[in-house]
């Protein structure tokens, strides 16, 4: 589960659990004009898989889908793919299916995957470091621009393509070049600190793998990964039988 971190003014999310697409960081792009305003935060997730599938579909120079084809990818019934899909606005047509392209277009621009979103990483250790290295975020539009950590050893070291600099110089290279998001791999003890240096820096939302609850002001988007948490709703899933 990515835990949504409690944001009271501009969320992310509703108090209902209803995503909101935001863009009012960045000057409103062409496609948040056609966003639906609020979608229920469960079907967010499915977005997020058919968008996934959708890809593989495409690499595999298949051009049309249907409902019972992508719920089976995913895991969920057609009319749960169906409904997901309406709320998007008519894409599909009645015995052709779904275009390939058309979809991964609007589940794109609705999820903020149609525009570029600039991110720093801060804290290369093992985790970093395997972060740096991943190929899947440019293709949701995710593009890592620097890192940073304070040891000695990373630092001026290039990782997937990308340069670990100093943690002196966030403050530098974030005034000329302000990202969108960051990405928080640093120790739990650091987290808080240098998550309100990103904040006055201008990020407007953190992806954080600390172990520990920021404080930031409402108006800061931020995701909490916790993988250990995951493993203890497996193992209660497991032990439950659910
Ligand atoms: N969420 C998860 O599922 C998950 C999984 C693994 C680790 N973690 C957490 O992610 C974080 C990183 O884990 P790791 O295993 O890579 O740890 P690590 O100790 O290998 O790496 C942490 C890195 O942060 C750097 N650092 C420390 N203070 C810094 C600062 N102020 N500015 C910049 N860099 C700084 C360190 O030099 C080090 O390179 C930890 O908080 C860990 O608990 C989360």
């Amino acid at each position: 589960m990515l835990c949504i971190n409690g944001v009271r003014q501009r969320r992310l999310f509703t108090p209902e659990g209803c995503f909101s697409p935001r863009y009012d960081h960045l000057s409103e792009p062409e496609s948040a004009k056609d966003v639906p305003a609020q979608i229920p935060q469960p079907a967010v997730g499915r977005l997020s898989l058919y968008f996934r599938e959708l890809y593989r579909l495409r690499e595999a120079e298949i051009t049309t889908t249907n409902s019972k084809e992508l719920g089976k990818l995913v895991n969920v019934s057609p009319p749960v793919v169906r409904r997901d899909l309406s709320a998007l606005g008519t894409i599909g047509q009645r015995g052709v299916g779904y275009s390939v392209d058309a979809l991964i277009d609007r589940i794109g621009q609705v999820l903020g995957s149609g525009q570029q979103w600039e991110v720093v990483l801060v804290g290369v250790g093992s985790l970093g470091d395997a972060l740096l290295r991943y190929r899947g975020f440019s293709r949701l539009g995710f593009k890592l621009t620097a890192a940073f950590d304070i040891d000695p050893g990373r630092i001026g070291s290039t990782i997937g393509g990308v340069e670990v600099l100093d943690a002196k110089e966030l403050e530098r290279v974030l005034t000329a070049t302000p990202p969108h998001l960051a990405i928080l791999a640093v120790p739990a003890d650091n987290a808080a600190e240098v998550a309100s240096l990103l904040v006055r820096l201008g990020v407007s939302g953190i992806l954080n793998f600390a172990p520990t609850t920021l404080r930031l002001p409402p108006r800061i988007a931020v995701v909490n990964v916790d993988l250990a948490s995951e493993l203890q709703r497996l193992a209660f899933a497991v032990q439950s039988g659910t």
